[in-house]
């Protein structure tokens, strides 16, 4: 269903799950997150991974240095591993620039390799984040080859998840890039304590997409994308109105050449377009009056942390995706590519 909305003024949005990687890929990467977000929670799966205070704020400055627009905020990510303890934790957050620390099964993902093998041996580490209220992101997926890809997030759930919540009910857990219905019904019936991130492309799209007809492997990130019924729950879930879900785009750039090979990363950018990917998605369902409290509300009020107080204006006026982006002497080819999009943020 096409609305009669052809604009729309909102409080300024922010990104609570980016990628922006490191090195000289940050100019490109961090001009796009900066165009109009207000703050982004920044993923720290670099290599190596920053699983300490020092390097937290020192991907902090390069992040800096590389001059965001207007009055950009990163938002930093501790890495959890085996090894993190207590002591970092309550380090980290005494900074007042890492709120939150990452869960990344070990070999989850891309870059999870440093990530933590059994969730157990972090008990320690989340039992200090629930005392000083640093909140904890989950990649949600087990790892165990045996079990299907489209079943990883689903099982992750029931098996390691809902241990987490359970053990640790005052720990503010964000669920991150969901993309299944058994997720939305976790999250929805979890405490006031339990929240995802849904990105625009799991709303956009299923699996059929990336696999019928060709495979493309643009639309190949993590968790992988499901089939349809799924992404319905994902689209209601977002135009619920619900606070528990909110924006966090998952921008993941790889090179393109990275992308389009015999086995290619797993990660899809969406960063050139994002607010404008989420508005076609909410159009959709005819659902544009939901878009600021998942993009600009529910977020903060998630983290604790004050709305941004100035606006944007996000309008109708359809442009072309150019073929590919700078990465930093490299190309990322962004998802719509070559096609139109209909919305486009005017400030
Ligand atoms: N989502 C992805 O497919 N890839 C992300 C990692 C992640 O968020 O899991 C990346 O860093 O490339
Ligand atoms: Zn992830
Ligand atoms: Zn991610």
């Amino acid at each position: 269903m096409t609305s009669t909305v052809t604009t729309l003024t909102i409080t300024r949005p922010d990104d609570w799950h980016v990628h922006l990687r490191d090195g000289v890929q940050l100019k490109d990467t961090v001009r796009d997150i900066s165009r109009y977000m207000g703050r982004a929670i920044i993923m720290p799966n670099l290599v190596p991974p920053a699983t300490c205070t020092e390097t937290a704020l020192s991907y902090r400055d390069r992040i800096l240095a590389a001059e965001p627009q207007g009055n950009f905020k990163p938002l930093m990510v501790l890495y959890l591993t085996d090894k993190t303890t207590p002591e970092e934790i309550k380090k980290a957050k005494a900074t007042g620039h890492i709120v939150a620390a990452k869960l990344y099964p070990a070999g989850a993902t891309t870059n999870s390799d440093s990530g933590v093998t059994d969730i157990e041996n972090v008990y320690p580490a989340l039992e200090a984040m629930e005392e000083v209220g640093m909140l904890l992101l989950v990649h949600g997926e087990v790892t165990d080859s045996s079990i299907d890809i489209f079943d990883r997030e689903k099982v992750f759930i029931e098996t390691k998840l809902s241990k987490i919540v359970d053990t640790f009910p005052n720990l503010k857990v964000v669920l991150e890039h969901i993309t299944t219905q058994d997720a939305v019904e976790f999250v929805k019936g979890a405490s006031d304590n339990v929240a995802a991130t849904i990105t625009a492309h799991h709303l956009l799209y299923n699996r059929n997409h990336m696999l019928a007809g060709g495979i493309r492997p643009h639309y190949y990130c993590l968790p992988i994308l499901k089939r349809n019924t799924h992404q319905q729950a994902l689209i209601e879930a977002a135009t619920s109105g619900s606070k528990k879900f909110f924006l966090g785009t998952d921008s993941a750039p790889h090179a393109k050449d990275k992308k389009e090979a015999a086995c290619g990363c797993a990660g899809a950018y969406t960063a050139h377009a994002a607010l404008e990917l989420y508005a076609e998605a909410f159009e959709e369902v005819d659902a544009l009056d939901k878009l600021e409290g998942f993009a600009s509300h529910f977020g903060p009020d998630f983290y604790n942390l004050p709305r941004n107080i100035d606006t944007i204006t996000i309008k109708k006026s359809p442009w072309k995706v150019p073929e590919s982006y700078p990465l930093g002497g490299t190309d990322v080819v962004p998802i719509k590519a070559g096609d139109m999009i209909d919305w486009m943020v005017t400030e």
